[in-house]
């Protein structure tokens, strides 16, 4: 596929001041935020798209607080948020309501993505190593706790894992529960 490349920016953010990139992958408009300079080795974050969470500040889940998280990590240490357009572990939107009404009756977020058709998680990283090499890198520290992840990114080296630290609430428990027992997550 085709990617366009756009120019780089400046991004004053109130986690600091970046530089912000995007990729145009089809429809999927991705988003490279970056801190310079980037060491050899730079921390990476891949994060996906959660407009619940991400914009809306939902409880449901715990990716708004990732997002800060990887943000105020990279104003401290440099690095970059790659942030892809993969909503709701890219069943889309839509579905992803769909899947959170399902939820609403007791299914877990696994069970709910099967109900509607959908693998637990549809994401795919090509794109990813795309931007890497655009950037020259190919060696990287990874801020997940999602073992997939460490397994998508052929052809970069994952140097170390960093673990992403959040606190849980009442209404995510359950989801990060999941993600621990039934999709190997590294709490
Ligand atoms: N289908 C579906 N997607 C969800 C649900 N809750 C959050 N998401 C999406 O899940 C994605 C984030 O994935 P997570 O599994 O939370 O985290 P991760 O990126 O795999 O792992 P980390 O790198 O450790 O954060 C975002 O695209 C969210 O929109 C849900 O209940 N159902
Ligand atoms: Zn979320």
């Amino acid at each position: 596929m085709k990617i366009e490349i756009s120019e780089v920016a400046n991004l004053p953010s109130r986690f600091g001041s970046f530089k912000i990139q995007s990729f145009k992958e089809g429809i999927k408009e991705h988003l490279v935020i970056f801190k310079e300079p980037l060491d050899d080795v730079p921390l990476v974050r891949i994060h996906s798209e959660c407009l619940t969470g991400d914009t809306i500040g939902s409880l449901k889940c715990d990716c708004r607080d990732q997002l800060e998280y990887a943000l105020k990590a990279i104003e401290k240490e440099s690095g970059m948020v790659i942030y892809l357009r993969q909503e709701g572990r890219n069943i889309g939107l839509l579905n992803k309501v769909n899947a959170y009404a399902l939820q609403d009756k007791g299914f877990d977020t696994i069970e709910a993505n099967h109900q509607l058709g959908f693998k637990a998680d549809e994401r795919t990283y090509e794109v990813v190593e795309f931007i890497l090499a655009h950037f020259g890198i190919a060696r990287i520290k990874l801020l997940t706790n999602n073992p997939l992840k460490l397994d998508s990114l052929k052809g970069i080296e994952i140097v170390e894992r960093v673990p992403v630290i959040i606190e849980a609430n009442q209404f995510n428990e359950h989801y990060l529960k999941t993600k621990k027992e039934q999709m190997g997550h590294l709490f």
